[in-house]
């Protein structure tokens, strides 16, 4: 490990060529972000040099055409942002690996997605969809063996699994959204989960690896919030100390209604030709997406293969941890290439 950055700014060993972070610096790294604490505030330990603003940007560049074709670095984005596209572009053009657990880089345009997998043994992004569950893996190797998919269908919101079993139990909808944000299953803005756009990136990833040439918005979508509490009105402190509240009856009787027809309600994905759409179901309490609990994601992935009888992923789909075995699992894949 060379470099660490957050969104302000780059810590990078002084010699990228001879030297790696140690793990007793990484640790500080993670210490030093749990408090709050800048990246900057470790300077002192004297190990690092620092860069900020557009000087990060260039150094990181700098550091890719170093290390990018001779020792296929891996530049790892795990932020939510889609402001990391250009910097990704380039550093796969340096023959840089790719690991990416922010799925807004794959739901660009499709010009840009294409460059990005342009190099498709160099990037990994198991942890964009289902967190550490081998989705990705499964659905390419599904398709490497010649095995057309026909049709996918899924749960795939650790946040909205969360919040539909939690308020089936008869908590309140803004009560249980904020449990799973501390919990770490939600986006930094948890509208990005609660408008169904966390759930559309996903289908829209998992619709391009099967050749689907579409953007996010061929993709229909259903929003649990009203527009007028979007991030267009109000902040994300805002929605969640006062506009979050006001969908909870709402909500609840959604839940309710769903209920007296022996039904549970559903965050549902649907892949199949050329239809992509992700909402709300009303689905059987006794079906395999009714059964799921808690922030469990389910994939059914239908194929030549696995017709009658679908290929089923099924387990955690969202927090840290998970999130982060994913990311690890996709670097050290990336790096048997390199041996
Ligand atoms: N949590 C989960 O269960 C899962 C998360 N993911 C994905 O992982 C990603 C991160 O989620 P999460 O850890 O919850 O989010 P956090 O907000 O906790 O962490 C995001 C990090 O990215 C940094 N960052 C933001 N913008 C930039 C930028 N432009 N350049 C460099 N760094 C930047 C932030 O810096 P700063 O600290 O300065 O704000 C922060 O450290 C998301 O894309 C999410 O979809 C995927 C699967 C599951
Ligand atoms: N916010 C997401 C995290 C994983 O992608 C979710 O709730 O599933």
């Amino acid at each position: 490990m060379v470099g660490v950055c957050d969104s302000r700014s780059l810590l990078v060993v002084d010699d990228v060529a001879t030297k790696g972070m140690k793990d007793s610096f990484l640790m500080e790294i993670c210490r030093a972000k749990s408090s709050g604490s800048s990246l900057a505030s470790l300077l002192s330990l004297g190990q690092c040099q620092i860069f900020k603003d557009s000087e990060m940007m260039d150094k990181i560049i700098d550091i890719a055409g170093h290390l990018g074709r001779s020792t296929g670095l891996a530049v790892v984005d795990c932020s939510a942002s889609s402001e990391t596209v250009s910097i990704l572009k380039q550093a796969v053009g340096l023959g840089c690996c790719i690991v990416l657990a922010n799925k807004k880089p794959l739901t660009c345009g499709i010009e840009a997605y294409e460059k990005l997998i342009s190099n498709f043994r160099c990037i990994r992004f198991e942890s964009t969809v289902g967190a550490g569950l081998p989705v990705i893996a499964s659905v390419n190797r599904v398709l490497a063996s010649g095995d057309p998919i026909y049709h996918i269908v899924g749960s795939l919101s650790g946040t909205l699994g969360y919040v539909m079993s939690e308020v089936e139990a008869g908590k309140l909808f803004s009560k249980v959204v904020q449990e799973a944000k501390s919990l770490g299953f939600t986006e930094p803005d948890p509208r990005d989960d609660l408008s169904g756009m966390d759930v559309a990136r996903k289908a829209l990833i998992l619709a391009r690896l099967l050749g689907r040439r579409i953007n996010l918005n061929d993709i229909k979508v259903d929003s649990l919030y009203p527009d007028e509490l979007g991030p267009n009105s109000m902040s994300t402190e805002d929605f969640l100390s006062s506009g979050l509240s006001s969908v909870d009856r709402d909500f609840q009787e959604k839940v309710r209604a769903a209920s007296l027809k022996g039904k549970v309600l559903r965050y549902v994905c649907m892949i199949e030709g050329s239809r992509c759409e992700v909402g709300l179901q009303e689905l059987p309490k006794d079906s395999p997406l009714g059964r799921l609990r808690g922030s469990d994601n389910v994939v059914e992935i239908y194929s030549r293969c696995y017709k009658d009888s679908p290929l089923v992923i099924q387990g955690a789909g969202a927090g840290n941890d998970t999130t982060a075995a994913g990311v690890l699992a996709d670097i050290i894949d990336l790096q048997d290439l390199f041996q």
